[in-house]
């Protein structure tokens, strides 16, 4: 296992030995393939291919005039999982979980403390450059661009850059700029852009040089509903015409609702899910709603459990129960024995649901 040198921020404590393979959360949990280092190695040939791999960062932090305490902060613990070529990935978690860290070692940005991880057969911390030419990444929260040029600048510096052929790099541009209609904003100093026109112009510049994986962390953050629908749009075309391996991270799950037909859940640098979103209801356990409009008002009705009243309003009452059960028999039973007005059922929503996990995850 390779003990190395955080190389982006120092404070690397260095590789401190396997913790255990990446845990399974039930059901659903981690599938077989993401053994981790005490378990089966992941199976070779992956695009991206995670096996064990961890990050410790040490931290110092003042506790004193002179004093000084050293502490470790696991941020990547034990993960492994492999990504085929052409797969679009959601990779999520609660803040901290070690999202960014992943990303950040998956471009060599960050040199993982132990475990073995490759993209298209590249170790990214020993071969940062060659691996340049085969990644994209947009950082939601940082811009690429530079900021007192105008957008076309940037694109041009790219061209020089990555030494992309002329042809080449004019037939991405027009694609870039007719899909994501930069066309009259080329000529725009980047300052002068708006959240959502900036984020388009990163996408773009990301993919000049077309890349075979598109790593996109918060790429919605802070876009109105029109942008976050055309940057969603653009990359499903992108997926659909070039093959683009997506690994998107983000706290919109509508980012991965709509792009993604594969999700990662990761917490605590643990991966805790993976599979597709619908998988994560039964993960998750989680409940749907049949919502009962009374012809007035009464006290909490009588449903058969684990069904129950969790929400009493005027003549309304919510009664919450298993995802994984039929609706047809509560319908019947609650229209049954009580004098309605109208029925409706609410699909259990995915923020709960994942919610739930972590709750449950933690408590555990
Ligand atoms: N350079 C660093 N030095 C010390 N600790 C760090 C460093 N970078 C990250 N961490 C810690 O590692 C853990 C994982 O952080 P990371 O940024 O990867 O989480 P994240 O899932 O991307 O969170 P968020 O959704 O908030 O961006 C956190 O506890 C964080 O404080």
């Amino acid at each position: 296992m390779p003990h190395t040198t955080d190389t982006e921020a120092g404070e690397d404590a260095g590789g401190t030995g396997g913790t255990g393979a990446a845990e399974a959360t039930g059901a659903t949990a981690v599938t077989e393939r993401d053994a981790g280092p005490g378990g089966d190695p992941a199976p070779r040939g992956g695009f991206i291919e995670l096996n064990g791999v961890e990050k410790v960062f040490e931290v110092r932090r003042k506790t004193g005039l002179f004093r000084r305490e050293r502490r470790q902060v696991r941020a990547v613990d034990g993960l492994s999982f492999t990504v085929e070529r052409g797969e679009m990935v959601g990779y999520i978690g609660p803040n901290g979980a070690g999202k960014s860290t992943t990303i950040k070692m998956l471009t060599g940005i960050l040199t993982p403390s132990g475990g073995r991880l490759r993209v298209a057969g590249i170790d990214p911390s020993r071969e940062r450059t060659r691996l340049a030419h085969r990644i994209g990444v947009v950082f939601g929260q940082r811009t690429t661009l530079w900021w007192d040029l105008p957008l076309i600048d940037s694109y041009r510096l790219a061209h020089r850059m990555y030494r992309i052929p002329d042809a080449r790099y004019r037939e991405n541009l027009d694609r870039c700029v007719e899909l994501l209609q930069l066309g009259a904003l080329l000529d725009v100093p980047v300052r002068q852009l708006s959240l959502g026109q900036r984020m388009r112009g990163d996408i773009a510049a990301a993919l000049l040089h077309d890349p075979d994986v598109l790593y996109l962390d918060e790429p919605t953050i802070g876009l109105d509903v029109v942008s976050k629908a055309r940057v969603r749009e653009f990359l499903r075309e992108l997926n659909a015409e070039r093959g683009t391996t997506v690994l998107l991270t983000t706290h919109d799950l509508q980012d991965i609702e709509q792009v993604c037909s594969r999700v990662m859940v990761i917490d605590h640098g643990r991966l805790m899910y993976d599979g597709p979103l619908d998988g994560l209801h039964q993960a998750g356990e989680s409940e749907r709603t049949l919502v009962v409009d009374l012809e007035r008002e009464l006290p909490p009705i009588d449903v058969p459990p684990p069904a129950r009243v969790v929400r009493v309003e005027g003549p309304r009452q919510w009664v919450a129960f298993p995802a994984s059960e039929s609706a047809a028999a509560l319908v019947a039973r609650v229209a049954a024995g009580h004098p309605l007005v109208d029925l409706s059922v609410r699909e259990p929503d995915i923020e709960s649901v994942i919610a739930k996990i972590y709750a449950e995850r933690t408590s555990a």
